[in-house]
């Protein structure tokens, strides 16, 4: 990807926001160092919950300033991808799992002028990217299993992205999942390049603080 931070991308996820402050808190994140926003959009069918969809979408895109990183935990998403485009999403990440044709859905992505991410579970080997990481802008390896913010970071991530990385020098790699300040360096010493955080940024007393720290790390 072109013009990026030398050093960590921060993401924190908005769904970890207080959604009856929302404006307050996208307005945090706008004067924060966090680069992007991180959309999680979850169907109660690809995972176990539903998040929020295109009105709260639309809400967040009217008080963002910055790029919004969508994540898209559900089926069929080559039905929305337009959608999210028109509100906003400057990078869509589809899981693997959720793609039986993910040559054709990556084209989907790419040709509405957005990045192209591919998202893989906890027990999704990297090798299934072998034929596809070099069309793809970024590589998400989740650190827990998709569907909830707050959950334990699931230590063999390290290992993954090794692996990423080894296939690819170039493809971004996001980490998202149960990320603090206590496993952020040594994901980015592994290849990692951006960092999603959700509960350990809201919940903490001063977020502002907490994505500086993070970005510091
Ligand atoms: O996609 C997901 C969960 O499925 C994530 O983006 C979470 O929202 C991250 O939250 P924390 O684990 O950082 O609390
Ligand atoms: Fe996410």
């Amino acid at each position: 990807m072109s013009s990026l931070p030398s050093g960590a991308i921060i993401a924190p996820s908005v769904l970890a926001a207080d959604f009856a402050n929302l404006q307050r808190d996208c307005e945090m994140l706008n004067v924060s160092q966090a680069d992007w926003f991180h959309i999680d959009i979850m169907d109660g069918v690809f995972v176990p919950n539903i998040s929020f969809g295109m009105p709260v979408l639309e809400a967040i895109q009217r008080h963002a300033k910055k790029p919004l990183d969508v994540h898209l935990m559900i089926v069929q998403p080559e039905r929305y991808l337009e959608t999210f485009k028109k509100l906003g999403a400057e990078i869509i990440t589809v899981h693997y799992e959720a793609c039986p044709h993910l040559h054709r859905t990556i084209q989907q992505i790419k040709d509405l002028g957005c990045k192209a991410g591919v998202a893989l579970n906890p027990h999704t080997p990297v090798n299934v990217l072998e034929d596809i990481i070099h069309d793809i802008d970024m590589v998400l390896v989740m650190s827990v299993n998709p569907g909830f913010g707050g959950q334990r970071f699931i230590e063999h991530t390290y290992e993954k992205v090794r692996k990423v990385r080894q296939m690819s020098d170039t493809v971004m790699i996001e980490i998202d999942g149960g990320v603090t300040s206590k496993n952020a360096k040594q994901l980015v010493d592994a290849g990692a390049k951006a960092l999603v955080a959700g509960s350990f940024v809201f919940s903490s007393e001063n977020p502002i603080q907490t994505i500086a720290d993070l970005k510091n790390i």
